[in-house]
């Protein structure tokens, strides 16, 4: 078989002549609206052989699975300095397009020919930049394979190779929640995320600093749910805007705001944060707080509590108590025990919720990780529970959708703690006269999904300690 690059001569006249409407593969090269895998159509897309070399080079690491592809990217761009910011960007769309879409993309990749790292790469990039922009560097039989592959109707495929999932993680959902929810639920994680704001109303008001945005010349609208909340209209780049500089906004998907609006803290209480991490939460608990009374932030991670402190400066919260503490039982909690007005237990979890995000961890994960997480969060959870006085709560939450992560968990816990209730979240939501869409009728806890509330998938549930 002839392996000569065609000329863009070549499959100019070819293209042509190919269908691909309703394809996965992207046909034209006109400029389109933001598509499934976030990129923008460029009509001058700019790339070059050099990228596909990248592309190749890096599929083979991050499909390795060894560590997550945010990390493997990142250091591959630090290893590689020369490449530009417009062929990062051509590079990790094009990654992350066949992250999202495996499934879909290793079938396709079990026709045609040469290193599985090519077929791939070129599929990522036929997503993102679409099928013509290829041309020029395409052998003829990949030419005639990806122009075969343009005739196929996404809705022949298969259900779970169109959710791009893997078939645990289809099973298990289609079993929950039935096969339409799963198609929906699967084809919003193809998707970005929106690039949502929490407006740190202890310093500037939402109306403010919708006004100082606009003057910014960015477009943003209120957020649906959160009375913090704002969504902006593209992903503009806020480290050099004022209003982030100084602790205006920060950066917070909705769903958990949402979160922290179930934990409810007040002025002057005393409060935890169990599993604190960067504090995405704790800057939000704290700012409710009016940075008044004590919020403790624990985690057992140095590395994130230190990410947490540049956060907190801009923040200008000074109610908040980092704590590293080396585990669920660590004696620094001990001595918290019956003190504490509400806890938050933002759990390790699968990441499952996030996969708009992280779309490896579809591929990370597996029915034995989770079920090691699910040991660790019923540990944490127990210990958490022993810190609050009478009438305090607990919220439990983590960004999974399983049900053994979630409300498992939480039928477990209230199976062994006789002194705990579960408070509606539809209670606690509508006090504070906030409206979620179809919140789950039984139960009264929170799942959030991206496909009905266009935030990451999320799961809380508060709890009460009655005696
Ligand atoms: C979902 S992340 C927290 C995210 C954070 N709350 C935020 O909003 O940015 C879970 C965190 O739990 C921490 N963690 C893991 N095991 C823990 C334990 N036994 N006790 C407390 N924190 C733990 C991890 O280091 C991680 O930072």
């Amino acid at each position: 078989m002839s392996r000569n690059p065609a000329t863009p001569q070549d499959n100019r006249q070819r293209s042509r002549s190919s269908k691909g409407k309703g394809s996965p593969i992207r046909k034209a090269a006109t400029p389109r609206p933001q598509g499934v895998d976030g990129a923008y159509g460029r009509s001058g897309s700019g790339l070059q052989a050099f990228h596909l070399q990248h592309i190749e080079r890096l599929l083979g690491k991050v499909l390795l699975f060894a560590r997550p592809a945010d990390a493997v990217v990142s250091y591959y761009f630090r290893e590689n300095a020369k490449l530009g910011h417009r062929d990062r960007g051509i590079i990790a769309e094009a990654i992350y397009a066949v992250l999202r879409r495996r499934v879909e993309f290793g079938q396709f990749a079990e026709s045609g020919t040469g290193a599985a790292t090519r077929r791939l790469g070129l599929l990522g990039l036929a997503a993102t930049l679409g099928r013509d922009v290829l041309s020029p560097f395409l052998y003829p039989d990949e030419a005639e394979w990806l122009d075969r592959l343009t005739t196929i109707e996404r809705s022949s495929l298969s259900p779970r190779v169109r959710a791009n999932l893997p078939e645990w993680l289809y099973d298990d959902l289609v079993a929950r929640h039935g096969e339409a929810f799963t198609t929906a639920l699967g084809d919003a994680w193809l998707r970005p995320a929106p690039l949502d704001l929490r407006v740190n109303t202890a310093k500037i008001s939402r109306e403010e600093a919708l006004a100082e945005l606009e003057t910014a010349g960015i477009a943003a609208e209120v957020a649906p749910m959160s009375p913090a909340g704002i969504r902006l209209k593209g992903k503009p780049a806020l480290n050099q805007l004022p209003l982030f500089i100084n602790g205006g906004v920060e950066v917070q998907d909705e769903g958990s705001q949402l979160l922290c609006h179930l934990v409810a803290p007040k002025r002057g209480e005393m409060v935890v944060d169990f599993c604190a991490g960067a504090g995405g939460k704790t800057l939000s608990l704290g700012a409710a707080m009016r940075s008044t009374g004590r919020l403790y932030a624990f985690d057992v991670s140095e590395k994130r509590l230190a990410n947490l402190k540049p956060r907190l400066a801009r923040s200008g919260l000074s109610n908040v108590h980092p704590v590293l503490i080396d585990s669920e039982r660590d004696a620094k909690i001990k001595r918290l025990a019956g003190k504490i007005d509400r806890v938050l237990v933002d759990a390790p979890c699968s990441g499952l919720g996030t996969l708009r995000r992280n779309p490896d961890l579809k591929w990370r994960q597996s029915p034995e990780s989770v079920l090691e997480l699910t040991a660790k969060q019923s540990a944490i959870l127990d210990s958490a529970a022993r810190l609050v006085k009478g009438g305090g709560r607990v919220v439990y939450a983590t960004c999974s959708v399983l049900e053994a992560e979630n409300e498992a968990i939480i039928r477990d816990f209230l199976a062994t703690h006789e002194n705990f209730r579960l408070v509606p979240v539809a209670e606690v939501l509508a006090e504070q006269k906030i409206e979620v869409p179809e919140l789950p009728a039984e139960g009264g806890m929170l799942a959030l999904y991206p496909h009905i509330h266009q935030t990451d998938g999320f799961f809380a549930a508060v709890l009460e300690r009655t005696r």
